[in-house]
């Protein structure tokens, strides 16, 4: 049994029925590509618990969490934006990974202490999130997502408004992320050289549906030609 399945898992928005079948194994990264209003948002939004499946099952590490409500799911998400309140601190930020409120103890401040050296960025806990860049404030998502202490992590398009540089920085930081705390990560991304450095294994998703899946390299050398077309070679 895989650690992630996702099996006969079905979803319509207006006229697209997305039905998907997918399994991920404990540890792995996992990149999905595909092209635009394929279906890779829903996927991971169904996953994670925003989006209710209407047919199907997903289960992680066995225990089927089809219709658990996302804040108990064992799964934690990270956006492209918004993953961050403007108005609150970094450390205020990062503290809402434990639990609601502003008001940290003692003992919580030095969990998001903990976090937010693992992510670089010990001295910025006083800054908002206007005062830091655009690979500081996803590196403050991602303590916030590591205190939330979840084995499975999402990425929707995380860092696809950072330089090359800076993706490769912060993609490096999930892949060490990875070994450190044992995550099992799934990856929607746009840049097949982001999947190509990162991930183990790549879905291919086109219309609602994985077309293909397996070794990264060879999803992305495949003749299939919706996976061609894609790639535009
Ligand atoms: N809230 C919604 N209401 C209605 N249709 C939606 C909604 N969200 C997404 N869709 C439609 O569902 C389909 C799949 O969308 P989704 O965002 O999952 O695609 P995607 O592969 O992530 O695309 P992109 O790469 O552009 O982010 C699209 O046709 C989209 O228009």
């Amino acid at each position: 049994m895989s650690y992630v399945e996702i099996k006969g898992v079905e979803f319509t928005y207006e006229d697209l029925l997305m039905h998907f079948d997918l399994a991920v194994e404990r540890g792995e990264v996992m990149a999905v590509i595909g092209p635009s209003g394929a279906g890779k948002s829903t996927l991971l939004a169904l996953v994670g618990g925003f989006e209710t499946a209407q047919a199907g099952r997903i289960l992680i590490d066995g225990a089927d969490i089809t219709d658990l409500p996302p804040e108990v799911r064992p799964v934690t998400t990270l956006f492209q934006d918004h993953n961050l309140f403007a108005h609150l601190t970094v450390i205020q930020n990062v503290g809402l990974g434990l639990h609601p409120g502003l008001r940290l103890m003692p003992a919580e401040k030095e969990q998001v202490t903990w976090a937010l050296n693992e992510v670089g960025l010990t001295g910025f806990e006083e800054r908002l999130p206007g005062q830091l860049s655009g690979g500081e404030r996803q590196r403050v998502a991602i303590a916030r997502c590591i205190l939330r202490r979840r084995p499975v992590l999402m990425l929707d398009e995380a860092f696809a408004a950072l330089g090359p540089a800076l993706r490769k920085e912060m993609l490096e930081l999930v892949l060490s992320l990875r070994t450190q705390k044992d995550l099992t990560v799934l990856m929607v991304t746009h840049d097949p050289a982001d999947a190509l450095f990162a991930a183990d294994h790549t879905a291919f998703i086109a219309a609602g549906k994985v077309v293909t899946s397996g070794r990264t390299a060879a999803v992305l050398a495949s003749e299939h030609p919706a996976i061609r077309d894609y790639l535009g070679t």
